[in-house]
């Protein structure tokens, strides 16, 4: 039945420009053209083939990643695409690979953390791949805590060198039963890389200065050994198949390494030739200036990996009917339910599916702008620190640090959801979902474990509120502050359900609840004698007040989105619905803390959810329609129950049949432990 669309009557039922959506997913029409030609690209080329992933050895996985990503290179260069085709090109290719932490933290740091002078030396090379590099700043014994890494980078003033040095533990204070304490996860390290950023204590004349980045050559440039003094190698297999383990996180000892004193990154420090240690004009925190920039990529990367999930979930159950009655016999079901016209009903319209669904897909959305408007902040703190504006630095990294952590602590329970939501299919590989699960979930730890990253929200909220009535105005993000006294006394006004669309009442019960959470837990801590004892013992509340605060700013800038002129019939009704049910499911799941905090009542939360099951029904006709405004391709999407077409049962026989399981009727094996067994039972069930 090849060429039916399975779910046309589905999109038939939209009420919305599809091709509008598409572009204000999109961004723009030009950045919607771009990745519609390269996904389309991508798609179209068997060499990026990768539903193979799961099933293949690792040697041979890591090698086809490495030919994908020199395949990609070559197109790279021969069409000669620009950074914004180029960088389409590797997210549709879709395959976790080195080239993620070369273009992703290596030249990141060489362009935030270099001189100019540094910086014409070592990007050119880097942006032509005649170097490879990644970004080795965790230890074994050291992730979270950066301060607290060991290796180290003593200045030779003979030699003009620095000698990077890996503590054994003999020199550790340490007690981990490892023979050393080496940098342990990069990506990229284990295998490729040629050049690493190394995070190392800088020691002048004995003086240890804390943190700072080196570049380091790991490999010789003619036979790819490690050059003398490293060890380095991969830490072995990660969770799932397929997923992670295209990429060679790595294992790196230095033995005593000299590198030239111009290798230390000195945009923010610098050790002159006689080895005196200065400090430029800029805060210290800007050696942390790459992991801003990169948790601001993780939270647009966020809704790409949920919306793929959603997508995917969501044509599902359009597809998959269960009860009803197939011959307009007796329903096992009440009549409420809307029937296809087998008489079997669409699992998509039970509200079960749609409650857990429909937030989901309002999720995407929602993390889609926020994405944006971080790209925004971040673009505009880049050119403030540019001209030595540091003010906004603090809440450039409390907003890039939090929204990582909500964006990918939902994205990956929301994949799991997604898998849920499609029963058992769901847990097969071409489902596409177990492998995106596993290759997503990391995502909670790198970058800054999201518990770890909210507790910097909270020191900036509690600073924040420390700091209400000294005369110094809160701005931007944390501006709701300035009016504290008002949101600590105001109550609720919504009186009938509809009312819960209203913008301005939405944003005051986000605003009164993360007030009221923080001001709590600034009155607590106020009470013990000393505050990093208080802070500890109170950070559970501390990570709820932070997330208060970050699901503020993700409404708030949904609200904001709606704000602005949005072309397209239907366009913008359709984003209000998705965004009434992205802020009321958030309101639902957290009633406990609205109630709480007394902003609002039962009854109000109660019009809440009346409202909220208003809205599925206004989205449901329209769903199809919202995730084919993702633009997706089958190849990108990689599973057949979120296929365009909604083709799914005859692609799923069809796959199965391919399994290398299949490849012959009995299985090997069955000659040595199978046949002996079956003989075994067939004698003694003779006797
Ligand atoms: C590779 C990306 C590809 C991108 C392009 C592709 C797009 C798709 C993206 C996703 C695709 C998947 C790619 C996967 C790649 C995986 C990459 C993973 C890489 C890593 O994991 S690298 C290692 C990252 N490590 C961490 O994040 C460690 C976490 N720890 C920290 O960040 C800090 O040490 C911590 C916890 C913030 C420090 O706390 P503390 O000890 O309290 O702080 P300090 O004393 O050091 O400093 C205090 C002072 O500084 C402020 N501060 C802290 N951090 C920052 C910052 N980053 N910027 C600005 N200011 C900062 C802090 O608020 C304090 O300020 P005060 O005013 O209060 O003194
Ligand atoms: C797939 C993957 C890729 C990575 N790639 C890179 C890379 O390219 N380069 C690189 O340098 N690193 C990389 N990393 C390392 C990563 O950045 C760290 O694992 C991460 O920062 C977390 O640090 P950790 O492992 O020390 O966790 P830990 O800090 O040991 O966390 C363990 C537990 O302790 C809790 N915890 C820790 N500190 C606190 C605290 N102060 N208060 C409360 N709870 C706390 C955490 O919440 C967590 O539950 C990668 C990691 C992974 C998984």
């Amino acid at each position: 039945m090849a060429g039916v669309d399975y779910l046309a009557d589905e999109r038939n039922k939209a009420e919305f420009d599809v091709d509008s959506m598409k572009i204000v997913w999109a961004g723009s029409r030009h950045t919607f053209e771009v990745a519609d030609r390269i996904s389309k690209l991508v798609a179209n080329d068997p060499a990026f083939r990768k539903d193979d992933r799961p099933m293949l050895p690792r040697k041979e996985l890591f090698k086809n990643t490495l030919r994908k990503a020199a395949y990609a290179w070559k197109l790279i260069t021969e069409l000669r695409l620009s950074e914004e085709e180029a960088s389409k090109l590797r997210f549709f290719v879709d395959e976790p690979a080195y080239t993620d932490l070369h273009w992703g933290m290596f030249v990141p740091a060489l362009k935030g953390q270099c001189t100019d002078e540094q910086q014409s030396k070592w990007l050119p090379l880097a942006y032509k791949m005649q170097i490879i590099g990644c970004y080795a700043q965790t230890e074994l014994g050291h992730g979270s805590n950066v301060q607290g890494l060991e290796t180290t980078a003593t200045f030779d003033p003979q030699t003009d060198e620095f000698v990077i040095h890996s503590p054994t533990l003999t020199s550790s204070k340490c007690y981990h039963t490892v023979e050393v304490l080496c940098t342990w996860w990069p990506g990229g390290l284990g295998k490729v890389s040629t050049h690493a950023v190394v995070y190392a204590r800088l020691i002048t004349d004995g003086k240890d200065h804390g943190v700072h980045g080196f570049i380091v050559q790991l490999r010789s440039m003619e036979d790819h050994k490690p050059l003398p003094g490293i060890t380095v190698g991969d830490i072995g297999m990660k969770f799932g198949n397929g997923a992670y383990n295209t990429m060679d996180n790595g294992v790196l000892t230095l033995d005593h390494v000299r590198i030239p004193r111009d290798q230390m990154m000195m945009r923010v420090s610098q050790v002159t030739r006689e080895g005196k240690y200065k400090q430029s004009d800029v805060p210290r925190q800007l050696v942390y200036g790459t992991m801003v920039y990169v948790r601001q990529k993780i939270v647009a990367d966020a809704s790409c990996a949920l919306s793929k999930a959603v997508c995917i979930a969501t044509r599902y159950s359009a597809v998959r009917r269960q009860f009803g009655s197939q011959n307009g016999g007796p329903e096992t079901q009440s009549a409420h339910y809307r029937k296809s016209y087998t008489g079997l009903i669409q699992v998509i319209d039970y509200k079960t599916q749609q409650n857990r669904l429909f937030p989901l897909l309002a999720s995407a959305y929602a993390f889609r702008f926020v994405g944006e408007w971080l790209k925004w902040l971040y673009t505009d703190v880049t050119q403030r620190l540019a001209v030595n504006d540091f003010s906004t630095l603090p809440e450039a990294h409390a907003c890039t640090a939090g929204l990582k952590s909500l964006t990918t602590t939902a994205t990956a329970d929301g994949i799991e959801e997604c898998r849920k939501l499609c029963g058992g299919h769901g847990y097969l590989c071409t489902s596409g979902l177990p492998e995106l699960f596993a290759v997503y979930v990391p995502a909670c730890t790198y970058e800054g474990d999201n518990i770890v990253l909210l507790l910097q929200v909270a020191r900036f909220l509690m600073k924040t509120v420390s700091q209400i009535g000294s005369g110094k105005q809160p701005v931007g993000t944390i501006a709701y502050m300035g009016r504290v006294e008002h949101l600590l006394k105001s109550r609720c006004s919504v009186q009938r359900a509809e009312d819960w669309l209203n913008p301005s009442q939405v944003l005051e019960a986000f605003e009164a609840r993360a007030a009221r959470m923080s001001v709590s837990c600034a009155q607590n801590l106020s009470k013990f004698s000393n505050p990093e004892e208080g802070f500890a013992e109170l950070s559970a509340d501390l990570v709820e007040a932070a997330v208060a605060h970050c699901q503020l700013i993700v409404v708030s800038k949904f609200l904001d989105k709606l704000q602005q002129d949005i072309p397209g019939k239907g366009v913008k009704q359709l984003l209000q619905a998705v965004c009434g049910i992205y802020y009321l499911s958030l309101l639902h799941k957290h009633q406990g803390e609205f109630l709480a905090t007394s902003y609002i009542t039962p009854k109000q939360a109660a019009l809440a959810s009346d409202q909220l099951r208003a809205l599925y029904s206004k989205v449901r006709p329209n769903a199809i329609a919202l995730v084919d405004s993702f633009n997706y391709t089958d190849h990108f999407l990689g599973s057949i129950l979120g296929c365009y077409d909604g083709n799914v049962y005859p692609k799923l026989y069809e796959a199965a049949k391919k399994d290398p399981l299949n490849d012959t009727v009995v299985p090997d094996g069955y000659h040595e432990y199978l046949k002996p067994l079956l003989k075994q039972q067939l004698h003694s069930a003779k006797l």
